[in-house]
């Protein structure tokens, strides 16, 4: 699965994951919607849960915007659009909060969740936080990534966020 970021660069360039990601060739960035390839795209605002069901859609997209302007809006990026479930930030800004992740932390997360675990700790790598992501996610990504569709990781997802309340 090819990787690909639409790259709004809003953000601090010297902190941005995405940044770095193509400082490695891991990932290819784009400066508007329209030279970004269609394809999966992760968005906090979708109303469907990744799930292994898409992993057969060509290109993960990520948008690497501040978090500040990643309002609805803002994913007019034409694609299948979908949420990542409940999982844990390990990045230093947003360590232990659930939900807002750096995008090599989304980009990361999906690849488990598509079996690729071993390109996700590639990327992962790169970052000396990196590791942590995945120790602190390993259940819930193990048992999202043995999901049949959507439907079944919406209801994982639901043990972890009744425990969180
Ligand atoms: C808002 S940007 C922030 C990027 C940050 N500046 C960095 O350096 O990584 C993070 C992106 O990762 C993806 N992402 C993060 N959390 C997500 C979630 N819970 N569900 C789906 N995508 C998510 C989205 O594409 C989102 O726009």
């Amino acid at each position: 699965m090819d990787l690909h970021v639409r790259y709004e660069g809003d953000d601090d360039p010297k902190k941005c994951t995405a940044k770095k990601l193509e400082r490695f060739d891991m990932a290819a960035l784009h400066g508007s919607d329209r030279e970004t390839p269609y394809g999966v795209v992760l968005n906090p605002h979708a109303d469907r849960a990744l799930s292994p069901a898409d992993a057969d859609t060509g290109a993960l997209v990520a948008l690497d915007c501040s978090w500040e302007s990643a309002g609805e809006a803002m994913f007019s990026l034409p694609g299948e659009h979908r949420a990542l479930p409940y999982l844990v930030a390990a990045n230093p800004v947003n360590f232990g909060r659930p939900m807002q992740l750096t995008t090599v932390e989304a980009i990361a997360a999906a690849l488990v969740i598509f079996g690729e675990k071993k390109r996700a700790e590639g990327i992962l790598s790169k970052f000396n936080w990196g590791h942590t992501f995945l120790e602190l996610n390993e259940e819930p990504l193990r048992r999202y990534s043995e999901c049949a569709d959507s439907t079944e990781v919406v209801e994982i997802q639901r043990e972890y966020l009744e425990r969180g309340e």
